[in-house]
């Protein structure tokens, strides 16, 4: 079983979400696809979608709170509306563009693990500190798990290393290992990889053992090229 999941980021309206949300439960449908499917719109994408059990949708950020004076941020009543129960957190461009810092990481963690949502919980290295080798990677890594309980039940890890991220370049297979199989020795949770995953390459990194799946950005934004991805994992 493999869990493949696809980040819009600031990508898609709410029609081409919509339709694209469709399409993917359809051919779902009609392929049997058992893996589980992720998908992650802008929040003002979310809606009430009639799909599949193993297609889930998710937010990719929400303040930890259920209402308030929170300007630009929403909370679990916008989310509630629509069911919503899984959540992206820690992703690189919220920690590094939208300067969020562990501290706050941590407590959008602890809010939603709380109220049992499924939380992806991202972590990566930028290529300064790849350039050091596994041992500091790895220590760069495990700050960011500062604070979160790795224990939670509804955890899904992804291991995104920066510099492969919209980069056209993923890391490769032995980078992958190293790191997943190192995480994966002190952590027992399911670990995506994610960082120019496409539909060439998605096969042959979920096909690693320490992979469970991948997380995908730029190559699943095209329903044809999901569903590819989709078909090209069905059996991993
Ligand atoms: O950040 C990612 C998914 O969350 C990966 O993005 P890309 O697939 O565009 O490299």
């Amino acid at each position: 079983m493999a869990i493949i999941a696809s980040n819009f980021k600031t990508n898609h309206t709410r029609k081409s979400t919509a339709a694209f949300i469709k399409e993917i439960d359809s051919f779902i449908k009609s392929n049997s696809i058992k893996n589980e499917i992720m998908i992650f719109p802008t929040a003002t994408s979310l809606d009430s979608f009639e799909i599949s059990e193993n297609l889930k949708i998710g937010v990719q950020n929400a303040y930890p709170v259920e209402k308030g004076s929170f300007t630009g941020e929403i909370g679990t009543q916008q989310l509630d509306e629509f069911g919503i129960k899984t959540i992206l957190i820690g992703h690189s461009e919220r920690r590094h563009i939208l300067k969020e810092t562990q501290k706050q990481i941590a407590e959008k963690y602890n809010f939603y693990k709380e109220l049992g949502y499924t939380i992806v919980y991202c972590i990566g290295e930028p290529l300064e500190v790849k350039k050091l080798g596994l041992e500091k990677t790895l220590e760069y890594l495990y700050e960011q798990f500062e604070n979160i309980d790795t224990n939670y039940e509804n955890l899904i890890l992804a291991y995104e290393p920066v510099w492969a991220i919209g980069t056209g370049v993923s890391a490769t297979n032995e980078d992958i290992k190293a790191v997943h199989e190192a995480i994966k020795k002190k952590i027992d949770k399911p670990l995506l990889y994610g960082g120019s995953v496409k539909v060439e390459n998605v096969k042959e990194i979920c096909s690693i053992n320490s992979v469970d799946g991948a997380l995908i950005g730029t190559a699943s934004w095209v329903a044809e090229d999901f569903k590819q991805i989709i078909e090209n994992t069905k059996d991993l």
